[in-house]
């Protein structure tokens, strides 16, 4: 590269910039801190600990950086989670798609947070992850025992993914950047 292309393609970085904070909320054990992993350097353990209250991350993908708060689903960090996800540009809620049993509740503590005034309005990113695991749920029967198409007054998106086999984590980036907004 020249030095004026150079010179032109930090000029447009810095005027292109764009920088978006976003939350990660869902049950213990959904995947939360496995897709933050994923987002970042692509890497995966099945050897995690749990998140005691929070973890911020920071990752630049292109031109954009993206300010991760990565929650504790536990039940008693769930209280924390409307704190964290007011103002941010997006909201991601993560489900283990393969424990029908905490489907339940996944869905109700979805549809409370969502039920907050002072979240109105924030685009949401529903992911049904596991998908590696053959138990795991279809895309539309995950959608429905959401209760997804119950959500309005908002973006809604949803994918199946997979932090282990790296599945749709792409997809979920994109999802990301379109939805970043610009510093000022
Ligand atoms: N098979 C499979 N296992 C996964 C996947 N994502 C996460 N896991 C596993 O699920 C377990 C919990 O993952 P975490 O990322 O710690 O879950 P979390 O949502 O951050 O949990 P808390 O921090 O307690 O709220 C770990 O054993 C992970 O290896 C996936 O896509 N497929
Ligand atoms: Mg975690």
């Amino acid at each position: 590269m020249g030095i004026w292309e150079a010179f032109l393609s930090w000029l447009k970085s810095l005027f292109f910039k764009q920088e978006m904070e976003l939350s990660v909320i869902g049950l213990q054990k959904a995947g939360k801190t496995s897709l933050v992993n994923s987002i970042a350097t692509g890497s995966f353990s099945e050897d995690m600990i749990p998140t005691v209250g929070f973890n911020m991350r920071k990752v630049s993908k292109g031109n954009v950086t993206i300010k991760l708060w990565d929650l504790g689903g536990q039940a008693r960090f769930r209280s924390m989670w409307e704190r964290y996800c007011r103002g941010v540009s997006a909201i991601v809620y993560v489900v283990d798609a393969a424990d029908p049993e905490n489907i339940p509740i996944a869905k109700s503590e979805l549809h409370d947070i969502l039920s907050k005034p002072s979240l109105n309005g924030i685009p949401l990113l529903v992911l049904g992850n596991k998908v590696d695991k053959p138990e795991c749920l279809s895309k539309q029967a995950f959608a429905e025992e959401m209760d997804l198409h119950r959500i309005q007054h908002r973006e809604v998106a949803y994918y199946m993914t997979s932090c282990k086999n790296t599945t749709n984590i792409d997809a979920v980036i994109d999802w990301l950047i379109k939805h970043s907004k610009k510093k000022h």
